[in-house]
């Protein structure tokens, strides 16, 4: 399997160097050349398998030979076996049409955990074969980073820079991310948002001499290894609910499109979708986008959902690249009016292609409260903020035509005060994570200038004095 960038002007590479390198030269995403297709026959034999056995199915075809298929198999049962639910994501019916997707049974409560816990394996393992060592940087709203210090932690061949914004994440999350001791961690506190920590890490990737010179990866979901293992579980869910001889809609919380953009990718592969539908809190550009057809950034507002306050959303360029039947000109152009007047408008074509799979819709503060509050009166089941803007935004779209699943994409208890304010009940964290409330907090704050950031990374990053 190749690779291409989005914008098309950067190298074709195979699975591993698109593993290491995150963001392509040319400032674009890669996307796998062509999909791999599945049968119908292979998609109803995913009923019966484990989460395991179908990631295995999925995923083989995407890497080609850079991982053998035992390493791959151990690399996958490692990854998953210290979820808390066997089933790894299990699908919870909540109405007579209406299922969750539990995707939060990894070590940090969010759906994160599935794809990272993954990659980590998989970058050790090149890394490994290749004798280098890498400098990884990542920006998060909360989730990202604290799962992608958990699945890095401690690993002799990384060290992991996170850049998060100061005081708009919940504290656990903070927590996850500031807590851990291990000397290759390094928690960032940036004074600006979310898009301003995003912008700074693809600043540092399209700063080649610094990018070269620490040996720099990714692990947001800029790097196509994360969709690749999101992807598994649209299969899982979808067989579960009767695919391929029926269709399935699914409703993803939404802020950087990776997650959504991997159950475009699981369609792609054949799985019969019937809507895709977008759930966005009230920094709802991805909403505005399939209304009007204009993409317009505009200011960031904090939530209480704060892990989806995103104006730009990275993975959008994908499918912009899969809809515009991938001409690199196009995407480049688009992109090129976004940097220089914070907008661009989507061709009728491409606009179309799109409203055709995708629907959308958001939820304010108020409504994510009282679904919160009414799931856990009616139904009994505790919704965390994220999850429950999917549910809100399901509810408008489900006409009963096709099993509906809500991506369930954090644990209510990473999110306590916000949950409690709006059922009364504080969820508690599971045992081993309560140690972590009151452990030592180790953090940098930074300005959010880039130049100041690479400064703190070439005086902390091993591969700058090993070599990678
Ligand atoms: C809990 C939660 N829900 C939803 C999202 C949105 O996912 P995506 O960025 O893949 O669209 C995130 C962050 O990405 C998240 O942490
Ligand atoms: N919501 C995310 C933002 C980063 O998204 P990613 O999927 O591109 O890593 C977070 O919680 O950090």
């Amino acid at each position: 399997m190749k690779y291409v960038s989005t914008r098309g002007e950067a190298p074709v590479l195979e699975f591993s160097d698109v593993l290491l390198q995150g963001l392509a030269r040319d400032g674009g995403l890669y996307i796998p050349e062509t999909w791999p297709q599945f049968d119908a026959a292979t998609i109803a034999s995913f009923a019966g398998k484990s989460y395991q056995d179908v990631a295995f199915a999925v995923i083989r075809p995407f890497i080609g030979d850079a991982i053998s298929e035992d390493d791959l198999k151990v690399m996958i049962a490692d990854a998953y076996a210290g979820f808390r639910h066997p089933a790894v994501t299990p699908l919870v019916q909540t109405g007579s049409n209406t299922f969750i997707l539990e995707l939060f049974h990894g070590p940090t409560l969010a759906f994160k955990d599935v794809a990272m816990q993954l990659l980590g394996r998989m970058m050790d393992h090149v890394l490994a074969e290749r004798g280098m060592r890498a400098t990884i940087v990542g920006a998060t709203s909360g989730d990202t980073g604290g799962a992608a210090i958990e699945a890095f932690r401690g690993r002799d061949r990384t060290d992991i820079f996170i850049l998060f914004p100061d005081g708009r994440v919940s504290s656990v999350q903070r927590r996850q991310m500031t807590t851990p001791s291990e000397a290759n961690v390094h928690a960032l506190a940036l004074t600006g948002n979310f898009d301003d920590c995003q912008a700074i890490v693809k600043g540092m990737f399209n700063h080649f001499a610094f990018r070269d010179r620490v040996g720099l990866s990714g692990v947001n979901s800029i790097n196509w290894a994360r969709i690749l293992a999101q992807i598994v579980y649209y299969f899982v869910a979808g067989a579960a609910l009767g695919a391929p001889h029926r269709k399935i809609s699914f409703t993803v919380p939404t802020g950087n499109f990776g997650d959504i953009f991997a159950g475009y990718a699981a369609m792609k592969m054949g799985l019969p979708i019937e809507k895709l539908v977008v759930a966005t809190n009230v920094n709802d550009i991805l909403a505005r986008t399939l209304e009007t057809g204009r993409y317009e950034k505009r200011g960031v507002t904090p939530t209480i959902s704060p892990s989806m306050d995103i104006q730009v959303s990275s993975n959008f360029e994908r499918l912009l690249a899969e809809v515009c039947g991938r001409d690199g000109e196009a995407v480049r152009r688009m992109m090129n009016q976004l940097g220089q007047s914070g907008s661009f408008a989507i061709d009728a074509g491409p606009l179309g292609e799109m409203r055709a799979v995708f629907g959308a819709g958001r939820c304010n503060e108020d409504q994510t409260a009282a679904t919160i509050a009414d799931m856990w009166s009616e139904a009994g089941y505790l919704l965390d903020p994220h999850t429950a803007i999917g549910v809100h935004v399901a509810r408008e779209h489900d006409d009963g035509s096709a099993p509906m699943v809500v991506l369930g994409t954090a644990h209510p208890a990473k999110f306590p005060d916000a949950v409690e304010k709006a059922s009364g009940i504080r969820p508690e964290l599971p045992e081993n994570l309560k140690e972590m409330m009151s452990a030592e907090e180790r953090q940098q704050v930074l300005a959010a200038d880039q130049r100041v950031v690479e400064q703190f990374i070439e005086d902390h990053a091993r591969a700058v004095t090993a070599g990678v």
